[in-house]
């Protein structure tokens, strides 16, 4: 485990090895001199706040682009030496609906199979296998254009899987989704790890879906602020906080501006971090006639990502590039 921004501890059988992964967007640095290693069947998470890097690192380890310095290697391929190689054993759920929306849900299947040359004696039983395994076998015949958001998610992860791809790369894959259809993608990907023994990464800024992650990696401005299981984050990082829902506007930035760094906003509520028996009597009272309720939470997921990146995962706005996209995913129709 490391749960310390130094160098990651060594991973039994990695199957992804990063090292010192640096970009630069001209002058914006939005990768710092990243390293971490994935196991082979690991869940593993990279969680930050928007514009933390991940679509960055995720983009290089896809080979779609290059980093200004460093290596990244998938399966032991170098994935800039042999970025055609490498991609061989990717697959990947794009933050961007990437499906051809006039085609069926096998035809999106077997137009990837055969642009990854799998051979059409094998293609149509690992195509059924897989629409099988999303739940979609009953509908392989219906247009894309006709799916709920959800399922076009699920389609699109049976499509990164078609040619056989030993890593799953999802970029936000539950961005826009109702809570249902995001407990769907879930179920399937902790069911393609048991069943494959496949290895997936994931980038999410919602800090509920990294419970279920084998580990997560907590980036933010470009670099690994910690990394290791949830219970080792929470152990180890999380600390006590105050959730406080205050009476009204006034109250909440009184509270904010008495609580300077310490305080951060989560929807219409407040959390402090750093509280012990003293500091929430102190609270109680300057500000105990001015709130609605005040919990004391366990250290949790939630207060490893305040103390680290000092934002509340909720509070975060949505990037305009995910209102996009949700909006895409809800109306369901994307065209070309
Ligand atoms: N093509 C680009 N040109 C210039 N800056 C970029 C480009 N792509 C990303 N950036 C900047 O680099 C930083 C990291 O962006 P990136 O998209 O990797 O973050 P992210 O963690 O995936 O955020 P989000 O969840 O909002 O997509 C951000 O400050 C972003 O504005």
């Amino acid at each position: 485990m490391n749960t310390g921004a130094g160098r990651p501890a060594a991973v039994p059988s990695p199957v992804i090895e990063v090292k010192d992964l640096a970009k630069r967007y001209g002058e914006h640095q939005a990768l710092g001199g990243v390293s971490f290693d994935v196991g082979r069947g690991e869940l593993f998470a990279l969680l930050g706040p928007n514009g933390a890097g991940k679509t960055t690192l995720l983009s290089i380890l896809c080979t779609i682009l290059k980093p200004n310095s460093g290596t990244a290697r998938i399966a032991g391929v170098d994935v800039l030496k042999s970025p055609l190689r490498a991609r061989r054993n990717i697959g990947v759920v794009f933050q961007e609906p990437s499906l051809d929306d006039r085609l069926s849900v096998e035809e999106n299947l077997k137009f990837h199979a055969l642009a990854y040359g799998v051979p059409m004696s094998v293609s149509q039983k690992r195509i059924d296998a897989l629409l099988e395994l999303v739940e979609l076998g009953e509908v392989k015949e219906r247009l894309v254009r006709t799916l709920s958001s959800g399922m076009k998610r699920r389609l699109e992860i049976a499509r990164a899987l078609v040619h056989n791809s030993r890593v799953l790369f999802l970029d936000e894959p539950t961005v826009g989704l109702d809570a249902q259809s995001r407990e769907r993608i879930w179920f399937y990907l902790r069911r393609l790890q048991e069943l494959r023994g496949l290895t997936i990464v994931v980038t999410t800024h919602y800090i509920e879906e990294v419970e279920r992650c084998d580990r997560v990696c907590v980036i933010d401005h470009g670099a690994v602020l910690a990394m290791g299981t949830p219970d080792e984050l929470k152990h180890t990082i999380g600390r006590e906080y105050l959730r406080i829902r205050p009476k009204d506007s006034a109250a909440k930035t009184e509270i904010l501006a008495h609580y300077g760094p310490r305080g951060a906003t989560s929807g219409e509520g407040i959390l402090i971090s750093d509280v012990d028996d003293a500091a929430v009597e102190d609270f109680l009272e300057r500000f105990g006639t001015r709130i609605r309720s005040l919990d004391v939470e366990r250290p949790s997921l939630e207060s490893v990502f305040l103390t680290l990146t000092g934002k509340a995962p909720r509070d975060q706005e949505a990037s305009p590039r995910e209102r996009t996209l949700s909006f895409a995913r809800q109306g369901g129709e994307h065209t070309r």
